[in-house]
C-alpha cells in the first residue's frame, strides 16, 4: 500500500531543536524502570530537563507544574498505575502536554487494559512501534514482548484511526517514523537499526516526544521532530561506535552536540 506522506526536513528539524533549547522544558518522567537513568540523560543531552516523580502523593501536583509528561507502562503494577492516572488527570486539568508509550500493548491484557483506560485523560501523543499502535487501534494484537513483529509502514492506517480516535498526535516507529494527526502523515527517514540492540531508544524517544510538544505552535511537527533528531542522532552515533556499549555512549554525544546551525546547512535527500 502506497502510503501520502510528507518527508521531514533538515530545515524543520533546526526550527524545532532551536525552539527545545530556548526553553529547556521540566519534564516530568513516569517510565519503566529499566529505562530511568538512560532516558534523564537522552533529556538533559537535547536540552531539556528531566524528574522522575513518582509517588501518587506527589505525580498530580507535579504533572500540573511540569512543562509536559511522560507516562510509559513498560513495568505497570497496580500502585503505578494509579499513580500514573492521577498524573494523567492533573495534566489534563492543568493543560500539560503528555504522552503516552503503550510498551507491549497488544502482548498482555492488564496493560492493554490500563492504557485504554489512559486515554480518558486525553494525551497529546501516543509514541509506539507497530505492533502497539496497530493494537492500541484495536485492529491486532502482536509483538513479541516489547519488541514489534510488524513494520511501521504496515501501521499507518491503524496510527491515523488511533489519531482520529483520541485527539492525540500519534507517531509509529520504525526503519521509517510516521507521525499523524489523523490527516497529514509527516515522515522522517533517519534512524539506523543498531538503535534496537539498546535499551530503551524507544521509551527515551517518548521522552522527548514530551519534551518537544512543551508550548509546542504546531504539535505535529514537535512530535515529528523528536523522531528525526533522534534518528539523526542514531545514525551519527552508528559511524563513531563499534558495538552496543560505545553506541550508547555516542548516542548521548551526538544529542549533545548537534546544533540547529549545522542542521540548517545539512542537505536533504529525501
Ligand atoms: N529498522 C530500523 N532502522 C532504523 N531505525 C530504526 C529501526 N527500528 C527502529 N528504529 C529507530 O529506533 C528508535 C526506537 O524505535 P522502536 O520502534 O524500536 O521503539 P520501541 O520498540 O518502542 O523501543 P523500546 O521499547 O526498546 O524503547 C526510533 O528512533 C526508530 O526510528
Ligand atoms: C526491556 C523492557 N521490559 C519492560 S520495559 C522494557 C524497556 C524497553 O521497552
Ligand atoms: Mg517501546
Amino acid at each position: 500500500m502506497t502510503i501520502t506522506h510528507t518527508p521531514v526536513t533538515y530545515q524543520q528539524l533546526a526550527g524545532e531543536l532551536q525552539r527545545l533549547r530556548d526553553n529547556t522544558p521540566l519534564v516530568h518522567v513516569m517510565t519503566n524502570e529499566v529505562v530511568q537513568e538512560f532516558t534523564a540523560n537522552v533529556l538533559l543531552a537535547i536540552g531539556a530537563a528531566p524528574a522522575m516523580i513518582v509517588a501518587e502523593e506527589e505525580a498530580g501536583e507535579f504533572a500540573a507544574i511540569a512543562s509536559a509528561l511522560l507516562i510509559n507502562v513498560g513495568t505497570l503494577y497496580p500502585a503505578r498505575l494509579a499513580a500514573m492516572k492521577i498524573a494523567a488527570a492533573a495534566a489534563q486539568k492543568a493543560g500539560t502536554p503528555w504522552v503516552l508509550d503503550p510498551v507491549a500493548v497488544g502482548v498482555l491484557s492488564y496493560r492493554s487494559d490500563a492504557a485504554r483506560e489512559l486515554l480518558a485523560f486525553k494525551p497529546a501523543a501516543i509514541r509506539g512501534n507497530a505492533s502497539e499502535i496497530l493494537a492500541l487501534a484495536g485492529l491486532a494484537a502482536g509483538g513479541r514482548g516489547v519488541d514489534s513483529t510488524a513494520s511501521s509502514q504496515s501501521a499507518v492506517k491503524a496510527a491515523k484511526q488511533l489519531a482520529r480516535d483520541t485527539g492525540a498526535i500519534v507517531a509509529v516507529t520504525g526503519e521509517t517514523d510516521y507521525i499523524t494527526d489523523g490527516e497529514r502523515v509527516l515522515a522522517t527517514l533517519w534512524g539506523h537499526v543498531r538503535m534496537t540492540r539498546v535499551v530503551g531508544t524507544g521509551c527515551a524517544l517518548s521522552a522527548v516526544v514530551a519534551a518537544f510538544l512543551a508550548d509546542a505552535p504546531d504539535r505535529l511537527l514537535a512530535v515529528a521532530a523528536a523522531c528525526g533528531i533522534l534518528g539523526v542522532c542514531g545514525e551519527r552515533a552508528f559511524d563513531c561506535s563499534e558495538g552496543t556499549g560505545s553506541f550508547k555512549m555516542s548516542f548521548l554525544d551526538a544529542l549533545t552536540v548537534i546544533a540547529p546551525a549545522q542542521l540548517r546547512t545539512a542537505e536533504d535527500n529525501a
